[in-house]
């Protein structure tokens, strides 16, 4: 399915201190690799905002880290790059023009610094529509279930077209409204469910309108660093059955529902439902192997390695999976035993960067 942009097409900063032996400070490849005699810390710079300082740098990371021998130092966003460091691994989560040009410098002149991840990967995923186009070209399906995106429609500028366009579309309603820029601002996290066509008219372009897929009330948030992955259930929007669709018209604007405090993981769920005796899936986990294809082929295709992305099983089915939302440098403070899986996942990263000088150094 191609997700197109138009209207009528379906688709869709801080003071180093640095334990570093008194021999040589250039590499910090003793730490992952034996043969290397050099010691020093692993640097790794950070820009994030303070809210995800606040969550993601928790006391227990930075405390595992450093045993580790990894340094978390804040980068000052008002004095050159260059200047500072020389760090080991940059950490960010900014998407604005001019950290995107700095950065850019920042890997020309460093390339054997790891930027994670690249700006302009990351910027694929601040548009709803070039988001999904990934999994959308995928068309992964294999013996454990399908995965593919709802179908969606891009309005960029003339909301009065919205009628016309979901019915030439074919899109089923109800239908999710999004924002089609999603900068992580509050605005860009006001969604909207939109029971008629009609409805859409009181949004506000540009926008995504995407069918609503009743998934039970459950959705699965997969999280991914490097090759990583963890899964957590999260309560949802719940399902829409056709007799509320006829009786209900307008739109319903929704808070958030998929934060931590609605994590479904202590709630005591049964996976499994019987309707009719036919007994349907609503909280199982979706496959491992499944997971594992869809993150790998993720990374490759949004070249990131930080991300998560929300899922969820089609209602009735088995394996019928939708990708609904991926973001970058999600809430890592809510992923189980994030504090190991990063330090590691950091350490992993110094590993392939000294394999890499070793064999440019052969040469
Ligand atoms: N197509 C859909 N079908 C069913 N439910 C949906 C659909 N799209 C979104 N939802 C529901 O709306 C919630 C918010 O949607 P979405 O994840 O796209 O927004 P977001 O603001 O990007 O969220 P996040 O906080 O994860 O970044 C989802 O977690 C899910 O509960
Ligand atoms: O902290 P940030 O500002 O990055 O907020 C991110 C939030 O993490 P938090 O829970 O730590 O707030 C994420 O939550 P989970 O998916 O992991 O539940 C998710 O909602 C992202 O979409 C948010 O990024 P944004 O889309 O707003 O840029
Ligand atoms: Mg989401
Ligand atoms: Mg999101």
């Amino acid at each position: 399915m191609k997700l197109t942009d138009d209207n009528e097409e379906v688709t869709m900063n801080g003071t180093r201190e640095v334990e570093t032996a008194e021999e040589d400070i250039s590499s910090p490849c003793s730490l992952v690799i034996e043969a290397f005699p050099v010691k020093r810390s692993i640097i790794v710079g950070y820009a994030l905002t303070s809210k995800k300082i606040k969550s993601f740098l928790q006391p227990k990371l930075e405390g595992l880290a450093r045993n580790k021998g990894i340094l978390f130092v804040a980068i000052d966003q008002n004095r050159p790059l260059s200047e500072q460091g020389p760090f080991d691994i940059v950490l960010h989560k900014q998407i604005g023009k001019e950290w995107r040009r700095i950065l850019e410098e920042f890997r020309l002149a460093h390339p054997d610094v790891t930027v994670l991840d690249p700006p302009d990967a990351i910027l694929h995923l601040r548009n709803r529509q070039s988001m999904l186009q990934c999994v959308a070209d995928m068309n992964l399906s294999d013996s454990y279930g399908r995965v593919g995106v709802p179908k969606q429609l891009v309005i960029k500028r003339d909301a009065s077209s919205i009628p016309e366009a979901v019915n030439k579309a074919g899109l089923r309603l109800p239908l999710v409204a999004k924002p089609l820029v999603a900068d992580g601002s509050a605005k860009s996290h006001e969604l909207s469910l939109a029971y008629d066509q009609h409805a859409v008219l009181k949004l506000e372009p540009p926008l995504v309108l995407q069918e609503f897929v009743n998934h039970g009330g459950v959705l699965f948030k997969v999280y991914i660093v490097g090759e990583a992955i963890r899964v957590v259930r999260r309560f949802s929007l719940p399902d829409v059955s056709r007799r509320e669709l006829s009786e209900a018209a307008g739109v319903f604007r929704f808070p958030r529902v998929s934060c931590a405090a609605a994590s479904a993981d202590d709630a005591d769920l049964d996976p499994n439902i019987a309707v009719n005796n036919v007994l349907i899936l609503v909280a199982e986990l979706p496959p491992r192997p499944l997971l594992e294809r869809l993150a790998k082929e993720l990374r490759r295709g949004l070249g990131l390695r930080l991300f998560n992305l929300d899922i969820i099983r089609e209602h009735g089915t088995r394996d019928r999976f939708y990708v609904i939302d991926i973001n970058y440098f999600p809430g890592y403070g809510k992923m189980p035993e994030y504090e190991h899986v990063f330090t590691d996942f950091l350490l992993s990263v110094i590993q392939s960067q000294c394999k890499k000088r070793a064999l440019a150094d052969q040469y």
